[in-house]
């Protein structure tokens, strides 16, 4: 661990998908298993999204044949939205919930939360940001005020 990282833990964007925060009994378990990675959590919102809102986040998948689909699944109800902190935190919280695909996950990483929530390729049950540029975007799009400096 550099010195850097012991002065400024890595932060990182975590979604829990509307399956998951379909089944009231499932948040808890998985707020329980980041805290059990010894990832923190530093700030925690509920979502309900739009059509539109599906569409920015997912801009870059505009076009390809589970677009439609993905901005389905992710405006068919509430989710949550999460900052996590930790040194390591885009890597910690990517190796928990593990492969993209959960059938995959289930095969190569069955410990992870795909592999034991995961539904589809799509209905995938959660997101990690997977760099520190994506990582600041990811919290500004759902934490707006986040890194504006404090008003005195
Ligand atoms: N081949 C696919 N078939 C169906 N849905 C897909 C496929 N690839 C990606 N998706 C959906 O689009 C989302 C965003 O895709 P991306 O490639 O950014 O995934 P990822 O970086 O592995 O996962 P995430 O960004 O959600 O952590 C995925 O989480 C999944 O819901």
């Amino acid at each position: 661990m550099s010195i850097k990282q012991v002065l400024k833990p890595q932060l990182t964007l975590a979604l829990l998908k509307p399956d998951i925060c379909a089944n009231a009994a499932l948040p808890p378990k998985i707020k329980q298993a980041i805290l059990n990675k010894q990832l923190q959590i530093v700030k925690e919102t509920n979502v309900l999204w739009t059509e539109a809102d599906a569409a920015r986040f997912y801009a870059e998948h505009e076009g390809k044949f589970f677009y439609h689909r993905l901005c389905g699944y992710m405006t068919s109800g509430p989710f949550k939205a999460f900052i996590l902190s930790s040194p390591n935190a885009i890597k910690d919280w990517r190796g928990l919930i593990g492969p993209t695909h959960p059938v995959r996950a289930r095969i190569n990483q069955p410990e992870t939360l795909r592999a034991l929530y995961g539904l589809t390729d799509t209905r995938n049950s959660f997101h990690g940001s997977d760099s520190d540029m994506s990582a600041k975007q990811e919290i500004e799009f759902f934490f707006p005020d986040y890194f504006k400096p404090c008003q005195s």
